[in-house]
């Protein structure tokens, strides 16, 4: 039963909750009638368990801003942290270690470029692999969405460990494999069990193979850490790894063992898809602006109005984060009126802001015109936030932008991307997950000049 002022939600039923109020595959649509009937706060049952679902611009930025620290924790008894089993930062609960590590990562990811040239140059050396696999690909039809896996993971994987690796190498196919194996076993029914019901957690059920997933990924990353330790000079590190362990050796002088020897398991898995939209208007904007340079940099971005709006109508449609990752309150507080206890798990239906009426010109359609004003100018939109808002939002969003901008401009500039004629329509339909997904898709590829 709801405490007393808690958020309104559909009736309860005994063990299942609102468990079948929601279609596991995909709950986005269920989630939005449930909206529709109850509010831009609302709550639901998964099983016994409580959750609060924030809605639209105004209730997210309440909570995430303007009562940021009340709503800034993580929940820590789910099956994300038995498999992780990590503190880090993306499933670290507010307080100090969580504090520590976002710090140290965002100064270690300055230190490394971000903001300046070295970082661009890095994004641009993994571009000119993906335009050698293209180049290979001309006249014929190729599926792009591992490709572009690998140019996303190689980027992070030079950053945190200073080296690239071939589209084919054993190590990166194996973490993407299992990362992809863990996230299915997340997105499905037996993950949902396994946090309503813990007397299940030690049986021989399907949710085992996420833990043996990540024990493959974790030997293989313990690995390079050893060779790490073995190989580096402490004091001039030569990627993120060597700055953690540097910062490691620090703290245990200082005696204030915060941060762990467990390494990020996060690899940024970031795709580009491919809308249809007026590739002309950008490629004429690119042409011009680029006129007699090489290659483009990110401030090349100030220059080109309409490309800026595609790619954030990109994101915006594309929704990929689109139930950002679980919060929790640290508090008991309140929400529009509502009471919540402390320790609330808290879910943001990002879709809802990014799709909200009232705050897009065209908001249930691909149009860059949500990002440009009457004299063509790029504009931001306050519900603009893929990246979610308030202090746990996305660390990598200064990165994320860096490569979205050079790898479609570069690649825009000198291909021509197409859509077979004898594939169909194509179906935009996603594939839910903790990263909504374009289905596989066809494209064939022609030089532009
Ligand atoms: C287009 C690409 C990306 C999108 C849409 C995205 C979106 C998000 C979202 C929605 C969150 C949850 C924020 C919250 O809990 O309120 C998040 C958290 C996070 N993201 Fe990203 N992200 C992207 C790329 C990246 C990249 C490339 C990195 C790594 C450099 C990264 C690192 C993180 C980390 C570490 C957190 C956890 C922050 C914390 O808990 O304090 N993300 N991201």
């Amino acid at each position: 039963r709801r405490p007393k002022n808690f958020p309104p939600g559909p009736p309860v039923l005994p063990i299942l909750g609102n468990l079948l109020h929601l279609n596991p595959q995909n709950p986005l649509e269920d989630l939005e009638k449930l909206r529709k009937s109850y509010g831009n706060v609302y709550s639901l049952f998964l099983g016994p368990k409580p959750i609060v679902v924030i809605n639209g611009v105004k209730a997210m930025k309440e909570a995430m801003v303007i009562k940021a620290a009340e709503f800034a924790g993580r929940p820590q008894d789910t099956i994300v942290n038995d498999v992780f089993d990590v503190k880090g930062v993306i499933l670290a609960d507010y307080g100090t270690s969580w504090r520590e590590h976002r710090r140290f990562a965002l100064m270690t990811l300055r230190n490394f470029g971000l903001g300046k040239k070295s970082m661009e140059d890095r994004i641009h050396d993994e571009i000119q692999h993906t335009i050698k696999t293209l180049d290979e690909s001309i006249g014929r039809t190729l599926c792009p969405q591992v490709m572009f896996h690998n140019v996303a993971s190689n980027i992070i994987c030079q950053v945190l460990f200073g080296t690239r690796y071939e589209y084919d190498d054993e190590f990166v196919t194996t973490i993407i494999q299992c990362v992809t194996e863990i996230t299915k076993i997340f997105n499905g029914p037996w993950a949902m069990l396994y946090d309503c019901l813990p007397f299940i957690r030690n049986l021989p059920l399907p949710f085992n193979k996420a833990f043996k997933n990540i024990k493959r990924s974790s030997d293989l990353v313990l690995r390079l850490l050893n060779e790490h330790k073995n190989t580096r000079t402490p004091g001039e590190p030569r990627d993120f790894l060597d700055c953690y362990l540097d910062e490691m050796e620090k703290v245990c002088e200082n005696s204030q063992i915060t941060i762990s020897d467990d390494i990020l398991h996060y690899f940024s898995v970031s795709t580009v898809s491919l809308y249809e939209t007026d590739k002309k208007q950008c490629q004429q904007e690119i042409d011009q602006v680029l006129e007699g340079k090489d290659q483009a940099c990110f401030d090349d971005r100030h220059q080109m109005p309409y490309m800026q709006a595609v790619i954030h109508e990109s994101q915006r449609i594309a929704n990929t984060v689109s139930l950002s990752i679980f919060h929790c309150t640290t508090k008991d507080t309140e929400l529009a009126g509502y009471s919540i206890p402390k320790g609330m798990m808290i879910v943001q239906n990002l879709s809802t802001v990014l799709k909200e009426e009232g705050q897009w010109k065209y908001p249930h359609e691909f149009n860059p015109d949500n990002f440009l004003n009457d004299q063509g100018e790029f504009v931001k939109p306050d519900a603009f936030i893929p990246f979610s808002a308030g202090p746990r939002m996305c660390l990598g969003e200064g990165l994320a932008r860096m490569e979205l901008f050079l790898i479609m401009v570069t690649l825009l500039r000198k291909f021509k991307f197409i859509w077979p004629e004898d594939a169909g329509k194509p179906d935009y339909t996603p594939i839910f997950g903790v990263t909504l997904t374009p289905k596989p898709y066809p494209m064939k590829v022609q030089h532009r000049l």
